[in-house]
């Protein structure tokens, strides 16, 4: 299968952002009739993606953010609850940091309040593991819709385990069917998408959303890095501006975590969640200065974990250093050289709301816990290579403490 691949910036800038109208879709596989949830913004193509997109991105604004804040720190509390249970002792924090994230899509997705840091096999829970779980099966079938999407269509191949399916659409219709019975108005995206098909806008009283992210390994593999280097830097800052704001978590003091957003953007540069980004050519394509034409339904992948650790780009791309993403630092290289969440009209819708749920899991672990590595990580970490997420294989164990003894 023939694929397009770019490595100079200036040309993956004109794939992903100057000439997007020829690589609008990502050539992955959806079928709305026969396997619904597999027809998300993340699949769609075309006008079908234009317009689900238009109507979303009202959802994802900085107000809606601080909106739902609130319940991002509440899921932050039960963290905490459940880390004192095993203070003293080693802790995969891989596991506990993706129920808190599970937590958070529960609350703030579905509005269910599914609490999987006290109970990790309450049904939604036992449903999401099974959703980011990709044994053998499910693999191959992904392989196959990958590089075979409309035989895949004519034969109403399904990607989504139909037992989750049933379970999810489920669990929607529920709680549509309640809240619009009962009039019940919560701060979450279920509201906003309930306000979208009502009334076909928002309004200000302030899905199909799905993207496999990254149930916070982001903040685990932070926690890694950190363990060796910045943590008390970082530590610091935390405390200055809880300092600040009467010791509260508030979205205006996660806001000014400005050495946070260096260490998290380091992290997502050695560890990017999607270490490739696909498109498919849609229209033929010349490519800029060169006498090469990409021909019509040529998949395209952007090699984000090749760029994010080239030498050129990034001096001793192996070493963990914060200080890459200083403003000056930053203006040194071209843009289009960090891609954790991609770029152009399909960058990542979800953005704000990633950096903001790290920012708050970080911010909860450092204000009250110190932290070192474990000697049940294997190191160097290991990535699986089945997933097409960059997930580490095995456990990421680190010792701690409550931050007063
Ligand atoms: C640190 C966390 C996250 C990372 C690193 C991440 C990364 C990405 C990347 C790389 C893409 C593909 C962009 C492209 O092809 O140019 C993407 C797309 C997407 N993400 Fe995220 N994501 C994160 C969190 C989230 C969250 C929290 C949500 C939802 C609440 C979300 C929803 C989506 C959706 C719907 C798309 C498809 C957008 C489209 O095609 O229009 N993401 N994400």
């Amino acid at each position: 299968m023939p694929t397009y691949i770019p490595v100079d910036p200036e040309i993956v800038k004109a794939v992903m952002q100057y000439d997007f109208n020829h690589f609008v879709d990502r050539g992955v596989y959806c079928n709305e009739e026969a396997d619904p949830l597999s027809a998300h913004l993340f699949s769609l193509e075309g006008t079908k993606w234009r317009n689900l997109r238009i109507k979303l991105t009202p959802t994802f604004t900085s107000g809606k953010m601080k909106m739902m804040f609130d319940t991002l720190v509440k899921c932050g509390d039960q963290l905490t609850v459940e880390m004192d249970k095993t203070v003293g002792d080693s802790i995969n924090i891989k596991d506990i940091l993706a129920r808190f994230t599970t937590d958070i899509i529960g609350n703030c997705a579905f509005g269910i309040d599914c609490n999987s840091l006290q109970n990790p096999d309450s049904e939604f829970t036992r449903y999401m593991k099974l959703f980011f779980t990709t044994g053998f099966w499910e693999n191959m079938v992904g392989l196959f819709t990958f590089v075979a999407p409309d035989i895949s269509k004519k034969f109403n191949m399904k990607i989504v385990n139909p037992i989750l399916s049933k379970f999810f659409m489920k669990v929607i219709k529920d709680t549509v069917e309640y809240r619009e019975k009962n009039n019940i108005h919560r701060k979450d995206f279920m509201h906003l998408l309930l306000q979208l098909k009502n009334r076909g806008k928002l309004v200000d009283d302030g899905s199909i959303l799905n993207d496999k992210d990254n149930k916070g390994e982001d903040t685990a593999l932070t926690m890694n890095e950190l363990a060796a280097q910045a943590f008390e830097k970082l530590r610091q800052e935390v405390n200055d501006i809880l300092d600040k704001y009467d010791n509260k978590l508030t979205y205006d003091g996660v806001m000014e975590m400005h050495y946070m957003e260096k260490v998290i953007n380091e992290t997502l540069r050695k560890y990017p969640p999607l270490p490739g980004l696909n498109r498919v050519c849609t229209k033929d394509y010349h490519v800029p200065g060169t006498d090469f034409t990409i021909e019509k339904g040529t998949k395209v992948m952007i090699p984000v974990l090749g760029i994010q650790r080239d030498p050129e780009h990034y001096p001793d791309p192996e070493k963990f250093d914060p200080e890459r993403f200083s403003e000056e630092n930053k203006k040194t290289r071209h843009p289009y050289t960090f891609l954790p969440f991609g770029e152009g009209p399909r960058i990542c819708i979800g953005l704000r709301f990633g950096m903001v749920q790290t920012k708050v899991g970080l911010t909860i672990l450092l204000k009250n816990y110190k932290f070192s590595l474990g000697s049940k990580t294997a190191l160097p970490l290991k990535f699986d290579p089945k997933s097409f997420i960059m997930t580490t294989e095995g456990g990421i164990w680190l010792d701690y403490a409550t931050i007063n003894d």
